[in-house]
Parts: structure tokens; C-alpha cells; sequence
């Protein structure tokens, strides 16, 4: 099997986009007449919110996967329903995969070592269970939290070298507090570049065949400044770039992000995908998100082409 960076390169290629669609769906924000056509009195609250969630959220992956590489799950919006929300988000996985999209878990987890490893066990790795090790989730790629060093990361980053997967380490995010503690300056830098840093120290050794480590960063659209000095500090890695759209990030920015072919990003839009039924077209979410995917894919690349 390639290297996650090997992998997403080809991606990229055959789908002319780098484009991820993030699944950050909420039960309110799904379109009454959808909710109708699924809801079922004689069904518990629960089974109608396992089916309609599951089937929105299909059906937007359906209708995006032209336009888009992959697809990004945002954990929180899982976690929500409690176990349910994850039997969901198990059978999404499953189903992006098996469209050949790459699948990324948006969970921002980490702990201690050991703790770190049952993070990395569930969603990138396998866990032992009696005699066997069980792959329970089927991701390409996770995110990850710096904050507590070194030895935290080794479990994702080895997990990554075994089962050829990626990781993406926060550097310098999207929102509005992140310069609170990113950019604290130490010893003259700022803290996100000396994380930048680490990212490099951590992926130096998961590099695939076209160059590209499996070790790479999530940094914010809103941070072009900050996305320029961190392609310096990582050549080689692949940036995931979140918060363009609703947050107020600008996709002309998205040239500041790129490495010197162009190339080295992926970008998420969430919102402006999954509920583009609010500008689009009312009564089609799925043209409406078609149509939002295909826009916002054909500007980035005209952007970084
Ligand atoms: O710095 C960060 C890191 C992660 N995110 C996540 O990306 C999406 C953005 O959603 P939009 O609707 O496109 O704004 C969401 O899942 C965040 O948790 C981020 O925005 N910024």
C-alpha cells in the first residue's frame, strides 16, 4: 500500500481538486422537508435521528464526490448523540471509503502516551481484543493536538509508518483566540512556528516516493501570514487548511499555503457544502451542495493552478 501522502497526491490528481468537504452536520440545520420524508412516529427519537443523519449526510457525499479528494468528519458533531452519533459515523466512514474518498477524522485528540496510542489504536491503527487486533475505524488520517510533545505524537506518527496513514498536527488555527497561545512569542519566535518545527522533526521520516512526509499541519485560512512562514518551516508537508467562507477565510490566501508546485494543501469548507441549500437552491440540498462543491473547487483552482 502507498504512503498517505502518496495516496492523497494521486487523489488529487484524478479529481483535479483539493477540495475536502467537512461533514459537521447538526439535526437543526437539516431541511424540514428532508426530516419529514424521514421521520417516523411509530420509531423512537433515536432511530429517527440515527436514519436521518445517516441519510443527509450520504447523500451530500454523494453529491459532492465529484467536486471533491475527500471528506473530513468533525467529531463533535458525532459525539453529540453519544454512541449513536458514532454508530453513524462508522457507517459514513465506510461508505466515503468505499467511494474512494479520503477520509479524514477531525478529533483533535492526544494524551499521554499511552492514552495517545488508544486514540491512535481507534481511528488510524487496530486494537487488540483477546487474540486479535480489530481495525475499528478505517480513517486515512487524523488530526492531533501538539500540546503535550514529543511523546505523545510517537504513537500517531508510528501508526502512520505501520498502516501508511496521515497525521495533522495543529500549528496555527482558524479562530479568532488562536494568537492567545499560538503566538506567544519564545526565545524570538512565535510559538506555532516553533510547533511548525517539531511537525518537521516528527514527519521527517514518513516521506513518500514523490517527497511529501505523511506528517503534516492544520493551519487556518484566516492565518495567511502565518500559512506563509509555515511553508517555510515545512517544505515538504501537507497543509490542511480549514476556515475559508463562513469564517471569513479568503481562498485568493490559499496561494500564501501552497509549496513551490503549487501544490501541498488540501482545503476544508464545511458549512458553506452541507447547508448550501440555505444560498442555493431551497428545495435541492444535494444540487445546492453539487453546486456550492463545484464553485468553491473551481476557485481554489484558479487560485493555485
Ligand atoms: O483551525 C481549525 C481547525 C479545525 N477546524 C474545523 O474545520 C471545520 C470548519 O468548518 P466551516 O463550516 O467550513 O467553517 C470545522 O469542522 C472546524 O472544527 C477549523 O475550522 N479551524
Amino acid at each position: 500500500m502507498l504512503n498517505f501522502s502518496d495516496r492523497l497526491i494521486d487523489a488529487i490528481k484524478k479529481k483535479n481538486s483539493v477540495l475536502i468537504a467537512g461533514i459537521d452536520t447538526t439535526i437543526e440545520n437539516i431541511p424540514d422537508y428532508f426530516i419529514k420524508r424521514f421521520y417516523y412516529n411509530e420509531k423512537s427519537e433515536i432511530d429517527n435521528l440515527k436514519t436521518i443523519l445517516f441519510e443527509y449526510n450520504r447523500r451530500i457525499i454523494d453529491a459532492v464526490e465529484e467536486n471533491v479528494v475527500g471528506v473530513k468528519f468533525q467529531a463533535a458533531f458525532f459525539e453529540q448523540y453519544s454512541y449513536h452519533g458514532f454508530e453513524v459515523l462508522h457507517k459514513l466512514c465506510e461508505y466515503a471509503k468505499n467511494k474512494k474518498l479520503i477520509v479524514i477524522f477531525d478529533g483533535k485528540r492526544n494524551d499521554i502516551s499511552s492514552s495517545a496510542k488508544g486514540y491512535s489504536n481507534a481511528y488510524i491503527g487496530e486494537t487488540p481484543v483477546f487474540n486479535k487486533k480489530i481495525r475499528f475505524f478505517e480513517f486515512d488520517a487524523i488530526t492531533t493536538n501538539p500540546y503535550l510533545g514529543q511523546d505523545s505524537i510517537k504513537p500517531f506518527v508510528e501508526d502512520c509508518e505501520r498502516f501508511k496513514k496521515g497525521l495533522f498536527v495543529l500549528v496555527k488555527t482558524s479562530n479568532p483566540s488562536s494568537a492567545d497561545i499560538q503566538d506567544i512569542v519564545v526565545e524570538d519566535k512565535k510559538l506555532y512556528e516553533i510547533v511548525a518545527e517539531k511537525v518537521y522533526e516528527w514527519g521527517k521520516n514518513c516521506v513518500g516516493k514523490e517527497g511529501y512526509s505523511d506528517i503534516g499541519a492544520v493551519v487556518g485560512a484566516t492565518q495567511p501570514e502565518a500559512g506563509k512562514r509555515i511553508r517555510q518551516i515545512l517544505p515538504n508537508s501537507f497543509l490542511l487548511v480549514p476556515g475559508i467562507g463562513v469564517q471569513g477565510g479568503k481562498v485568493e490566501d490559499l496561494k500564501y499555503f501552497v509549496d513551490s508546485n503549487n501544490m501541498g494543501i488540501i482545503v476544508n469548507s464545511s458549512r458553506d457544502i452541507i447547508y448550501a441549500y440555505k444560498n442555493y437552491v431551497n428545495s435541492d440540498f444535494e444540487k445546492s451542495s453539487y453546486l456550492a462543491s463545484k464553485n468553491i473547487k473551481e476557485s481554489i483552482n484558479a487560485v493555485i493552478s
